[in-house]
């Protein structure tokens, strides 16, 4: 019988965890790698992460440890689940611990602030390591979802096709499924703005704006986000598959994204302060509204909505204003 398959996952949050599960259900070996003890503790005594997924069982071939040497050993898979703002800290202390053969693995939902760079950039930088050695997981996976064992389809992409055919197959159980995609950029880049588009959403349905302007907000959102793509050089169709249509439906339409749920607090007049002290785990839109407009404007893109979530989030814009001015920019064919 062959060897199983080991993967290590770098962040045993939400989706770290979740995804671990998945990854073990399809019959891998894997090891979470846990910032603190007690949580370490108690995924392998009680089987299960009371910090992340109350409730929820984890599987007997997922352990965890604080040792990052130790979840890194022999990994053929190294999954990486931090926040995007501290991945590049992180890797770079992880780095050389990873095993010669692995292929890195972003879950991650942002752009790094400053350098504007995508996560899987990030890790070539930091790792130093060639493009066909990194792969992304994106799509509509909301992780409570997905640990519960709901069905979903997700996105497995990596430049070299046969790389993301084989973390396919090692993800792939009844309830995900995933397909294959060589479009990193516009895979990133769904995943990412989508977060930005959750949070203008949740504004809207916060301010009680109705269903109109949700589908007039997600039909723009997506919009430019494809401009963007098409100015970084994406595959405009990555946009109306799982990685943009598909993660923004779902962000856009659930109480379990932490990216609407922020929105929907700002919406109804929480203040900045009061809505990040209710928010438990990572909002990644928050920050990334900013690098995301920074690229935007390092590719001479427009991204009204984006702008208009930076105002509201870092400018202190109330939501009144912001809407009003969004509405009245000088009139638009749909498409040009
Ligand atoms: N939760 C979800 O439904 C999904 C999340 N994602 C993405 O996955 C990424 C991770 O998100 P979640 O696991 O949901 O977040 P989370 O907030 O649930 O967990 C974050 C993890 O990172 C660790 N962490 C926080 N600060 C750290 C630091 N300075 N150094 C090292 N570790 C640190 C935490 O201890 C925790 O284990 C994000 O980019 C998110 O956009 C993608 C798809 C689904
Ligand atoms: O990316 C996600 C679903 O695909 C999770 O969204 P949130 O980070 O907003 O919870």
């Amino acid at each position: 019988m062959s060897k199983p398959v080991k993967a290590a996952v770098f962040g045993t949050g939400s989706w770290g965890t979740a995804f671990g599960m998945v990854l073990a259900d399809a019959g891998c070996e894997v090891t979470l790698w846990a910032r603190r003890a007690e949580l370490a503790e108690a995924v392998n005594s009680t089987r299960t992460n009371p910090d992340y997924l109350p409730g929820v069982e984890l599987p007997e071939n997922l352990r965890a440890t604080t040792d990052p040497a130790e979840a890194a050993r022999d990994a053929d898979f190294t999954i990486l689940a931090v926040p995007s703002q501290t991945l590049r800290g992180n890797l770079a202390e992880w780095s050389p611990l990873l095993a010669p053969h692995t292929v890195l693995v972003s879950l991650m939902k942002g752009v790094e602030l400053g350098s504007a760079m995508r996560m899987s950039e990030v890790v070539e930088d930091v790792a130093k390591v060639a493009p066909e050695r990194v792969a992304v997981v994106t799509g509509p996976n909301l992780a409570r979802e997905i640990a519960a064992r709901m069905p979903a389809a997700a996105v497995v992409a990596c430049t070299d096709e046969a790389v993301a055919q084989g973390l396919q197959a090692v993800c792939h159980t009844p309830y995900f499924r995933p397909y294959t995609n060589t479009d990193v950029v516009g895979c990133e880049l769904g995943g990412a703005v989508k977060n930005v588009i959750g949070l203008a959403v949740g504004i809207a349905d916060g301010m009680g704006l109705g269903d109109n302007a949700k589908g007039s907000l997600i039909t723009r959102g997506l919009a430019e986000t494809t401009r963007l793509g098409l100015a970084m050089g994406a595959d405009p169709l990555t946009f109306s598959g799982l990685a943009g249509l598909g993660d923004l439906v779902a962000t856009c339409s659930s109480p379990l994204s932490r990216n609407h749920t922020f929105g929907t607090n700002l919406g109804k007049g929480m203040t900045l302060q009061e809505t990040i002290a209710v928010t438990k785990q990572t909002a990644e839109g928050v920050k990334s509204c900013e690098s995301v407009l920074d690229l935007a404007r390092r590719h001479g893109v427009d991204m009204p909505i984006t702008e208009t979530v930076v105002g509201i989030v870092h400018e202190g814009k109330p939501p009144v204003v912001a809407l009003k001015e969004l509405m009245s920019r000088s009139a638009k064919a749909e498409r040009r």
